[in-house]
């Protein structure tokens, strides 16, 4: 079967999403797992837009071995410097150079003629050819770009070296037969595309994202790229999960493969949500918490005689292993053990005592135990910086005011206790969390949604806040849904609080270098 290239961009296109801020230790851990889940290309952010994106691509490059990093850059010498100078100790760099192509873009935005974009796209990769061994050159709307004027360019930055012609829907605007038609004429017209390898990007402003890609790939190209629960700008990328679980089951069609591994792909997707505070809609494709869940008594029937009745994907396939032994109040370490490893964690010894006490604590609240628990778990316990941390809650209800109290372990180690009244439950936790951190905090977004069903499934909320002249999400899970909206907040403050910490650390080195 004909390979399949895995460009994950959620470091870089994912991180763009409205209100998403990862610090470097949490695209790290992103991008380690990402490395497990097994893409090719892993695009680790853009090396010029900030100190702090160019040391957590230099720290991702650093640490990844079994995959190639790549790096964006505009089409400057500058930018193309900077992503050589982060990547340049990666086991197998690579550089995304792109400009756009497309007449609006051209003339509006880079307020450039087409002749002076295919000068400047040639230098910028000639340039980029003399230090990286892989340039990816990207069109940028090229959807929107006149296909002759695409033949053209092409041709010309494959002459200067690039090795990757990238033609993305940038703006989510093509359908199928248009991306496919698209890809049959430059493979028609560009006389240089030899074993250079062409590669699709797709937004999801129609909702298209997945179809277009997918249909891409029945054109023939030979990179997918996308995100981990299609998270990006405006309405997100493609989902890779999504992709590589129907190259999986519709083999028959596609007749591709990949590197991926398919048995990562719950962990990973829970890692991205928790970490970057963006939650997967319950009915999402594969990794939503209903994906395999059957509601009504025809379907039960049915699933109960012969699962393929209305199963099409295995919960294992993607890393949710069917519950045969039931973990609860009674489990040991041994069944806990085992359960870790079906689920595929890797855990030290340490990891995994932390696990099992936090495992023993949730069968105080929660009968049953479930692998969605467990993954919710994991990442809720993957070492985070946390400047304020929950110690007890107590919330008195009553019809037209509500009153609550809070402890929380401050920075000092200090439990600092306030009391606040509110209109409801949620707003006067909230309230007394603001005297805590003894600052201003907006509550932009709030959102809940239980890991499983069932009375006591663990509740998830995630929270968007507005601190410090910042936008940030947060979340938190619980048994309960206060705690777990109060830990969503406090996620929310810890994350601003470290952001800041990093970039004053990287302005007193600014200034020291100055
Ligand atoms: C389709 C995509 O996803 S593209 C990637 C988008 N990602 C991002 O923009 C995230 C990171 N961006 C940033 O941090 C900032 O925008 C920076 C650091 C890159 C640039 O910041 P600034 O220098 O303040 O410029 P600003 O963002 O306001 O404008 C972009 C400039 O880049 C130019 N530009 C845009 N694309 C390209 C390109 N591919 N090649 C060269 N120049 C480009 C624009 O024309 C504009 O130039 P101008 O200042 O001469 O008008
Ligand atoms: C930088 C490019 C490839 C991009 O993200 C887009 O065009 O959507
Ligand atoms: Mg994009």
């Amino acid at each position: 079967m004909r390979k399949l290239d895995v460009f994950d961009t959620t470091l870089r296109d994912g991180e763009q999403s409205a209100g998403v801020n990862l610090h470097g230790s949490e695209k790290l851990e992103i991008a380690l797992q990402l490395e497990r889940f097994g893409v090719d290309i892993m695009e680790a952010g853009f090396p010029a837009s900030s100190p702090g994106d160019f040391k957590s691509v230099q720290e991702i490059a650093n640490r990844v071995k079994d995959c190639s990093v790549a790096g964006l850059a505009r089409a400057t010498k500058a930018d193309i410097d900077s992503a050589w100078d982060a990547l340049r100790h990666a086991a197998f760099p690579r550089l995304h150079v792109f400009i756009a192509t497309s007449p609006i873009h051209m003339e509006h935005k880079l307020r450039k003629t087409p002749d002076q974009v295919v000068e400047t796209a040639v230098d910028c990769v000639r340039y980029a050819a003399s230090r990286f061994p892989v340039v990816q050159w990207s069109a940028e709307d090229a959807t929107r770009s006149d296909w002759d004027f695409l033949v053209r360019i092409i041709t010309q930055v494959i002459d200067a070296g690039a090795k990757v012609i990238n033609l993305p829907d940038t703006v989510g605007y093509t359908t199928p037969s248009e991306y496919v038609q698209m890809f049959e004429y430059i493979r028609a017209h560009v006389p240089n595309l030899g074993d250079v390898k062409l590669s699709a990007h797709c937004h999801d402003d129609l909702g298209l994202a997945v179809a277009n890609s997918l249909a891409a790939i029945q054109a023939g190209v030979d990179q997918i790229e996308g995100t981990i629960n299609g998270i990006g700008e405006r309405a997100g990328n493609a989902a890779l999960e999504e992709i590589l679980v129907a190259l999986a089951i519709r083999k028959d069609t596609y007749g591709r493969e990949t590197r991926a591994q398919l048995a990562e792909t719950a962990l990973t997707s829970k890692l991205v949500a928790k970490l970057t505070g963006m939650a997967v809609p319950a009915n999402k494709a594969v990794v939503g918490n209903n994906a395999f869940a059957h509601e009504s008594g025809i379907h039960q029937d049915g699933v109960l005689k012969n699962s393929l009745t209305y199963e099409i994907i295995r919960p294992e396939m993607v890393g949710l292993h069917s519950n045969r032994m039931v973990l609860g109040k009674h489990s040991g370490r041994h069944a806990f053990r085992e359960k870790c490893e079906a689920l595929n964690l890797q855990l030290s010894d340490a990891q995994f005592d932390r696990l099992f006490t936090e495992f023993k604590t949730l069968t105080e609240t929660k009968k049953e135990i479930t692998d969605d628990d467990i993954l919710a778990l994991v990442v809720q316990s993957s070492t985070e910086e946390h400047k304020y941390d929950l110690e007890f809650l107590h919330v008195s209800y009553g019809l037209n005011e509500t009153t609550a109290a809070v402890g929380v372990r401050g920075p000092n180690q200090q439990v600092i206790r306030e009391a606040a009244t509110g209109n409801g439950s949620v707003e006067a936790i909230y309230n007394c969390l603001e005297r805590v951190v003894e600052d201003p905090i907006q509550l932009v977004d709030y959102r809940i949604q239980s890991t499983t069903g069932g009375g006591d499934a663990l509740a998830e909320v995630y929270v968007k806040v507005a601190y410090h002249d910042r936008v940030v999400t947060g979340r938190g899970v619980h048994s309960d849904v206060l705690s777990a909206s109060a830990k969503a907040f406090l996620d929310a403050i810890n994350r601003v609080l470290v952001k800041e910490r990093i970039d004053d650390v990287q302005l007193t080195a600014a200034s020291v270098e100055a």
